[in-house]
């Protein structure tokens, strides 16, 4: 049974607040926190899940209801893992198509065999603002970066990140099958487990 029928999603991210709502269903009723404020709080964690505790605590606090809260990001082998939990800022705050063109540039000389990555997510639900026991759940997807975009589905580094189980990019996947087996699919069916709505 879910403990609430209300929850505020604390993301100010279109594609990712897409892909919660769709995997959430209608187990609970949705709001994003973007109804309640347009000012994104400072991720100054230095792991996923302390920035997705710190989002989750900001959007509670914000609506005065049970949030739900995702960070998440691309790890690159061959980069020490970067970008990492600054994914969305790599390329000092200029969005998608600069991150992206900033991640070919610097994997310009990798050879395919060692451009392993992983998509990284971290969920936190906390109950209320300063809720003692957040819930967390993490999810991992392996795959690889290719040397040129490919798709136009899905957001972020989607069209750089192949997916070797369907052998195309994350960019080429139909929404429902990214739902399916992305990082965020896989930290979801652990939340969803958690709150007995699986
Ligand atoms: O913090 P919120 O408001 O949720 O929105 P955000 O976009 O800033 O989200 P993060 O701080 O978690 O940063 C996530 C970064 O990783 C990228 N990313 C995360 N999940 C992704 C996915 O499923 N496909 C492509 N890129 C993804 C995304 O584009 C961002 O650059
Ligand atoms: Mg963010």
């Amino acid at each position: 049974m879910m403990p609430f029928n209300e929850l505020v999603l604390a993301s100010h991210n279109a594609g990712k607040l897409k892909e919660l709502q769709a995997m959430l269903g209608d187990a609970v009723r949705v709001r994003s926190v973007g109804e309640f404020s347009d000012i994104e709080p400072e991720e100054t964690g230095l792991s996923f899940v302390e920035n997705a505790i710190l989002k989750a605590r900001n959007a509670a606090r914000l609506s005065g209801l049970p949030a739900l809260a995702d960070d998440s990001g691309l790890a690159v082998d061959a980069l020490g893992g970067a970008p990492g939990i600054y994914s969305a800022r790599y390329a000092d705050g200029q969005g998608d198509a600069a991150n992206n063109a900033k991640l070919l540039d610097a994997l310009r000389e990798v050879p395919v065999a060692e451009r392993g990555a992983q998509f990284v997510c971290a969920l936190a639900l906390v109950r209320h603002a300063d809720d003692p026991l957040p819930i967390i759940c993490e999810g991992l997807w392996p795959g690889s970066i290719l040397h040129a975009a490919r798709g136009d589905q899905g957001f972020g580094y989607d069209p750089l990140f192949w997916v070797p189980e369907r052998g195309c990019s994350s960019a080429e996947l139909p929404a429902a099958e990214k739902n399916r087996i992305s990082h965020r699919a896989r930290a979801m069916a652990i939340l969803k487990q958690r709150l007995g709505i699986a």
